[in-house]
């Protein structure tokens, strides 16, 4: 089921982003750990709007095992060099460049848009492990606008050992081995939710 996206009512500064000196850690096992701030863009209601309506989104589909699967959302992918879609994206973009600059060593290039049009939009567990992030330490940062979806994090193999409800305007970046040594799903939920939007900055050689 779902429902229509409410915009909050007194939310309406100009859109921007935030300090991050805020930003939480939390060290999960085998040199993973996540990053979380919460509310770090500000005005998130009109940059959801504009991405609703401008980002060229289609269907996604993906090979897996012998087969191609629907993965069930839509998306699209800014790539190296391509102007993003909202000016507070790329003041986004250059604010993670700055904070993660020692730690990382090279900026996030890349921006991966995902629609998540309602409860039955789902990304079933993987890492970002196309690319380097199958044999090196990285980062994938994501901010998400629009209604709250869970994103589960697990060990590789492993059960459920994080669950971070990823609201508007939050920022979630994971590090280190995450990509690797942990899995993350996004999944499906039956309770009534309205339409997500996920924005994934990544360095060059990670998908
Ligand atoms: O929707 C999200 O926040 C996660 C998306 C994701 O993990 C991916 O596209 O690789
Ligand atoms: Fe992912």
């Amino acid at each position: 089921m779902s429902v229509a996206f409410q915009p909050s009512l007194f939310d309406q500064p100009d859109p921007g982003v935030g300090p991050l000196s805020g930003v939480q850690r939390t060290i999960l096992t085998n040199g993973a750990w996540v990053d979380v701030l919460p509310g770090w863009f500000v005005g998130a209601d009109t940059v959801f709007e504009h991405l609703l309506a401008e980002v060229p989104w289609r269907a996604e589909s993906r090979e897996m095992y012998d087969r191609v699967v629907d993965v069930p959302r839509l998306v699209h992918t800014y790539g190296i060099g391509d102007p993003l879609p909202h000016a507070t994206l790329t003041a986004a973009r250059d604010a993670l460049d700055v904070h993660y600059a020692d730690e990382l060593g090279e900026p996030f290039v890349t921006a991966g848009c995902c629609y998540y049009r309602d409860g039955n939009d789902s990304v079933a567990w993987h890492g970002d492990n196309i690319g380097r992030g199958r044999s090196h330490d990285t980062m994938v940062a994501i901010v998400s606008f629009g209604s709250p979806r869970k994103l589960l994090l697990r060990p590789l193999g492993g059960s459920t050992a994080v669950t971070h409800a990823l609201g508007h305007g939050d920022l979630i970046v994971m590090g280190g081995s995450c990509q690797r040594t942990w899995e993350h799903a996004v999944p499906k939920t039956s309770r009534p939710v309205g339409p997500r939007i996920s924005v994934q900055f990544r360095p060059r050689n990670v998908f």
